[in-house]
Parts: structure tokens; sequence; C-alpha cells
């Protein structure tokens, strides 16, 4: 099986983010991930659903991997479960809260996807500045399959919103 160039989105806004970050970079290979590459990490302004949390360290990854769409995202689950997150399925979860790690599937060559756990892209990849950022840095010529330049994307967000981010640290490798 051929290998296929990804990207992941990181976040972390709980402990010591940088080190949240670092471990999950260092935990995926044991999963099948091979990291190629990784942004500044960047510090963020929550955005979604819960505003009153710690600002996220959020990175992005490129990736290379023989898994397909559905292992990689169980990969990405497995390294969150390994650095403490509480699972989507406990009655702790809280969506768009705060969390130790966050580990996202963003774009798997130029795959388009759909099912019920899993959407490639990812369905936000083009709405979230603290997304747009450190991809767009580690790849500034990165389009969508569908042709849509991330750059474009980055540029077409409204102004105003509370959403800064400023690049913050070293890329994590
Ligand atoms: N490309 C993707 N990458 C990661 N998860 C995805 C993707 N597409 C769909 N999902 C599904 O989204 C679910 C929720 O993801 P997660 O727990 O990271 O939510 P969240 O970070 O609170 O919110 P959001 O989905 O807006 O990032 C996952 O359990 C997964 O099944
Ligand atoms: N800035 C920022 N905001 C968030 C983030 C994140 O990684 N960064 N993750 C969330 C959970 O999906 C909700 N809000």
């Amino acid at each position: 099986m051929a290998e296929r160039i990804g990207y992941l989105g990181l976040g972390s806004n709980v402990g010591v983010p940088r080190d949240n970050l670092a471990a999950a970079v260092a935990a995926l290979p044991a999963h099948g991930v091979r990291v190629l590459a990784s942004s500044s990490t960047w510090e963020t302004e929550p955005v979604g659903e819960v505003l009153d949390q710690p600002d996220f360290l959020n990175a992005c990854l490129r990736i290379a991997t023989e898994l397909e769409p559905e292992r990689l995202l169980d990969a990405c689950k497995a390294v969150e479960r390994e650095l403490g997150r509480v699972a989507q399925e406990s009655p702790d979860y809280v969506r768009h809260g705060p969390r130790p790690i966050d580990v996202d599937l963003l774009l798997l060559g130029e795959l388009e996807y759909e099912s019920e756990r899993l959407r490639l892209p990812h369905r936000e990849v083009t709405g979230r500045r603290f997304v747009l950022a450190p991809l767009l840095e580690l790849e500034p010529g990165l389009t969508l399959p569908d042709g849509v330049r991330l750059a474009d994307a980055l540029a077409a967000l409204p102004d105003g919103q509370r959403d800064a981010v400023r690049r913050a640290g070293a890329p994590l490798l």
C-alpha cells in the first residue's frame, strides 16, 4: 500500500499544552503515522460553544501514512486516550470544552470521504483561524481536493471575531 501525505491539527488548553502537543507527536509513530514536519505552536483564543476557558495552543503536522481514513482516525483517537483525554462517550465530556489534547484529521491526500464518524477534509478546516494559520505556515500553497486554496479561505474569514491567533513557540520537531 502506498503512503499518503496528510495533515493533522493538534490542540491543548489543559496542563502544560506544549508538553501535550509534543507527547502527541511522540506517540503517533507507534500507531503507523510518520510525522514529517510541524508548524510553530500558535496561541489561540477559544472558539466554539465554550468561550470561557483558557486559550489553546494549536499546531499542525504534515504526516505520511499507509493507514486508510477510518484507521487513521482510530490512531488519532488512541493518541488522545493515551494522553488522558476524556472520551466523547463519557458523561464528563464537554463538546468544544477544555482538553489536554485534541488530534483532528484535517486532510489525507486528495481524499474526499464521509461516514458517520469521519469527514474528509475536516468540515471546519476552512472556517477556523486556529487551523488555517498553522496549516498555511507549513504549506502556503495548500489546496483542498475541490481546488479551494486555503490562503483564500483564511483571507475570507470575517474580521473582528474573537478568534485571534499568534505564533507562540518553535515547531514541535
Ligand atoms: N476529520 C475528522 N477528524 C476528527 N474527527 C472527526 C473528523 N470528522 C468527523 N469527526 C468526528 O468528530 C467527532 C468529534 O470530534 P472531537 O471530539 O474532536 O470534537 P470537538 O473537538 O469537541 O469538536 P469539533 O468536531 O468541532 O472539532 C469525533 O469523534 C469524530 O468521530
Ligand atoms: N482556539 C481554539 N478553540 C477551540 C479549539 C482549539 O483547538 N483551538 N478546539 C475546540 C474543540 O474542538 C474548541 N475551540
